[in-house]
């Protein structure tokens, strides 16, 4: 496997890969000053065109840059899916996308593309997550929860059942959403409110 991005994020799937017996081949990053993240040789730059022989993850956490690189680059993308997730037989998870330790998926659960499954999150049956979107860690949503391409559920948010979350929202940290949110807004507190759109 190879990653692209090498943040602190891409710390955390070299850790998941490893622990699977998947080996990471390197990393690519723009900062040509960077030489090797947790012991990964860093290769520089990705070029456009480059023949990959083994699949890549974007290790990248802000999603509309994790958007933007998947669009151009034509590779095949791998997953990293921790050994310590639960993920239900009927859940499916799309490519290039990141399931981290902790991480329960249940019944019928569809998470899109490029997504991340953070650290402890959980996301009930039914919930259908959109592609790029990122729920952070120790979040909880409840069954049959949308959440549209590209969105942010904050760290420990909590989403009621049947909520729908639209795309590329922002939910702050530790809110409790129990209504419907439009695309792009910024929503934060218990019960959650917009305070402003993005
Ligand atoms: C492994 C990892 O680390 S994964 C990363 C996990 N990261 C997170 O969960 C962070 C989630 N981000 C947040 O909660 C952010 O505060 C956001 C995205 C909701 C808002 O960020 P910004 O747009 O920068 O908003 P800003 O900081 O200017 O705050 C705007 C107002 O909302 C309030 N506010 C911001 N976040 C929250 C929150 N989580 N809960 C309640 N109020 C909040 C602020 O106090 C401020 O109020 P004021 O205008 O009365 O002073």
């Amino acid at each position: 496997m190879y990653l692209y991005g090498a943040s602190g994020h891409a710390k955390v799937i070299i850790d998941i890969l490893q622990s699977t017996g998947l080996s990471v081949s390197g990393l690519f990053d723009d900062n040509p000053d960077l030489k090797e993240l947790c012991g990964i040789k860093v290769l520089g730059k990705f070029k456009l065109g480059q023949d990959l022989q083994e699949p890549l993850i974007i290790s990248i956490g802000n999603n509309r840059i994790r958007a933007r690189i998947a669009q151009q680059l034509p590779v095949k993308y791998g997953q990293a899916i921790s050994k310590t997730a639960i993920l239900s037989p009927s859940a499916t998870v799309g490519e290039g996308t990141v399931v981290m330790q902790g991480a329960i998926l249940q019944a019928e659960a569809q998470v899109g593309r490029h997504v991340i499954i953070n650290t402890g999150a959980t996301v009930d049956h039914d919930c259908l997550i959109g592609d790029f979107a990122h729920v952070s860690p120790g979040a909880v949503l409840c069954g049959n929860v949308s959440v549209g391409e590209g969105t942010w559920i904050g760290a420990g948010a909590v989403v009621i059942p049947g909520v729908k979350i639209g795309k590329w929202c922002q939910i702050g940290a530790g809110a409790v959403v129990i209504r419907d949110i439009p695309d792009n807004a910024v929503a934060v507190g218990n019960p959650s409110k917009i305070i402003k759109y993005c």
